[in-house]
């Protein structure tokens, strides 16, 4: 099976006069139906890496190098009108804030109807019964009088899930979730999760899953992304890449999240803090943090690939390690 998005060494930049690198020569691909975890710490660049794909970046923010094929075309290179036709269409996202996608002061159906037709040249009568149906998938009761209801007449836990149902108004190929679950409390958020998967795998849906929650990305993704500054430190399939890590880093999430594993082991913070994209040291980005590492680590490692798994480091762990 071919893949239906291959980003390849995407670089985006904020400052033109600075070129700060918020994303930095990360290449990752995804086929259809499979869900990728992308993850890191707050400010490792994986909203910007989102952003860039939707083609959403705030100014000044630009791609300043690299591809992102999309079932064969260059997302990089589509001018706004030719993106505005494939977003909500082919690609859609979902983001923490159900606000970034509803306007407060419009009903649900108005918007969701606005949101079949910007695509579908379906009658008015048709875009609201699928607006209804939508919401009925994604679990809001009563979906035919909610349609009246404005968004500030739902809970937060609702709310998302009407984001969630215009993101699959018009069963995207991608969806980009960009921390959808994470303002919602615990059982909310299981119970959208366990929704999102089962109407994603029903249509053969990519996800790329944004998460600083290795929990999610081990409940939801079948591939794992590590970002650290802006780079790719780390990935793999999430068995290995969470079973086993490579990356120090990588190895530093995973100790400071508990676990069923390891029942009574105190948890350890990774140290200090991560650098600010304008103060990076040379070299590997993480070496400052890091126990392993050694003058060699003054440049910059290459992506190293292992066993259908790549890292980005020169003193990588081992199980003995563990
Ligand atoms: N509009 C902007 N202008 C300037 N810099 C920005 C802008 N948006 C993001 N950045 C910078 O890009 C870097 C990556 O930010 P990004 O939001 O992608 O991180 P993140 O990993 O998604 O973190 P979080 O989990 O907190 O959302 C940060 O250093 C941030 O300061």
């Amino acid at each position: 099976m071919s893949h239906l998005l291959e980003v390849r060494n995407l670089v985006t930049e904020f400052g033109v006069k600075l070129g700060l690198r918020a994303v930095n020569d990360v290449s990752f691909s995804l086929k259809r139906g499979k869900v990728l975890g992308l993850v890191g710490e707050s400010g490792s660049g994986k909203s910007v890496t989102g952003f860039s794909i939707m083609g959403l970046l705030d100014r000044p923010g630009r791609v300043a190098a690299g591809r992102i094929l999309f079932d064969g075309i260059d997302l990089a290179t589509l001018s706004d009108g030719e993106m505005r036709r494939l977003r909500g269409k082919r690609i859609a996202m979902v983001f923490q804030d159900p606000m970034m996608t509803l306007n407060p002061v419009l009903t649900i159906g108005t918007q969701m109807i606005e949101a079949v037709l910007a695509h579908d040249p379906v009658s008015k009568e048709v875009a609201r019964q699928r607006s209804r149906d939508a919401l009925g998938l994604v679990g809001i009761p009563s979906p035919e009088e909610r349609l009246s209801a404005y968004p500030h007449e739902f809970s937060g836990g609702m709310r998302q899930r009407v984001a969630i149902a215009i993101a699959l108004l018009h069963h995207p190929d991608l969806i980009i979730a960009d921390e959808p679950t994470t303002a919602l409390d615990v059982t909310i958020q299981s119970q959208i999760i366990s929704e999102f998967q089962k109407l994603t795998e029903q249509s053969n849906t990519a996800v790329i899953w944004i998460t600083h929650d290795l929990a999610i990305v081990s409940r939801v993704a079948d591939d794992i992304a590590v970002m650290y500054a802006g780079r790719l430190v780390e990935m793999g399939s999430v068995r290995n890449v969470l079973g086993d890590p490579r990356h120090p880093y990588t190895k530093g999430l995973i100790m400071s999240v508990p676990s069923q594993n390891r029942r009574g082991e105190p948890l350890r913070q990774i140290l200090g803090m991560t650098p600010a994209i304008s103060r990076l040291p040379s070299g590997c980005s993480f070496r400052t943090r890091c126990d392993r590492a050694t003058e060699a680590c003054a440049v910059m490692p290459d992506l190293m690939a292992e066993d259908h798994r790549a890292f980005r480091c020169f003193h990588p762990m081992t199980r003995i390690d563990a």
